[in-house]
């Protein structure tokens, strides 16, 4: 079994014949870590996760993932669907078939561990941006994903709310095995991750020491 959670082997994509978007990108996230990926506007990092997830397929190249994987995007809005909390995380699971008890079991568990048991009957509209963001991770972790993908997550939220998110994520990967790839374009956040990419003109051009790459940024050398 490969030591990869996430495995992109020479990807390449164009969104029209004469712009490639990805060309050649490789790029490999070890299981049970938390890494992050930077870089410059319009480099190609959603199109990435968008392969990653499956919404569209390489011209060539390799995009090999464990599953199941959760999606998480930067608009919760986008992707909370039901009227409450713990509706939207049932919701999820509809596709899985299972008993009435164990959806609900699988609903406390996943609402538990972003900690937002609480709210289970509260309505989505009442909720912060923070929490919005919290229920659609519960909805990946009810459905035991294996790989969280977050395509800039904090882009929305205000800076407390923002450090409590990628802090409550890091958790989860620490505390249940999960693997995630989080875009952003924020350096503070790369004080939680355990690795960090960064991408320029469809490219990973670095990889590695997140702190390192920080101070790269923060000095010029790199401009995210
Ligand atoms: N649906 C689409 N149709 C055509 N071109 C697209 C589409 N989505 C993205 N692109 C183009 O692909 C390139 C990469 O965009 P992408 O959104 O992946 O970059 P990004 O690194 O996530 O940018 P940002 O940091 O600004 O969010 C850009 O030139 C963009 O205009």
């Amino acid at each position: 079994m490969s030591e990869w959670a996430i495995a992109i082997e020479s990807v390449s994509f164009s969104w029209s014949a004469q712009s490639p978007v990805l060309q050649n990108c490789s790029l490999h996230v070890p299981k049970g870590q938390f890494w992050m990926l930077l870089g410059t506007n319009g480099s190609g990092k959603s199109t990435l996760l968008k392969l990653m997830t499956g919404l569209l397929a390489p011209q060539s190249g390799q995009v090999n993932l464990v599953q199941p994987v959760g999606f998480v995007f930067q608009n919760p809005d986008h992707q909370l669907v039901m009227p409450t909390v713990g509706a939207d995380v049932a919701f999820g699971l509809v596709a899985e078939n299972l008993s009435t008890a164990e959806t609900r079991q699988r609903v406390q568990e996943a609402l538990a561990a972003v900690n937002l048991l609480h709210l289970q009957r509260r309505p989505i509209y009442a909720l912060s941006g923070g929490q919005k963001q919290r229920v659609a991770i519960a909805g990946a972790i009810a459905r035991h994903c294996e790989v969280l993908l977050l395509d800039e997550p904090t882009a929305l939220l205000d800076p407390d709310s923002q450090l409590d998110l990628v802090d409550q994520v890091r958790q989860l990967v620490k505390t249940r095995g999960m693997t995630a790839l989080w875009v952003t374009h924020r350096l503070d956040e790369l004080n939680y991750a355990d690795g960090a990419f960064f991408m320029e003109a469809g490219r990973i051009v670095e990889s590695g020491d997140p702190q390192r790459l920080k101070q790269r940024m923060m000095a010029g050398a790199v401009r995210g």
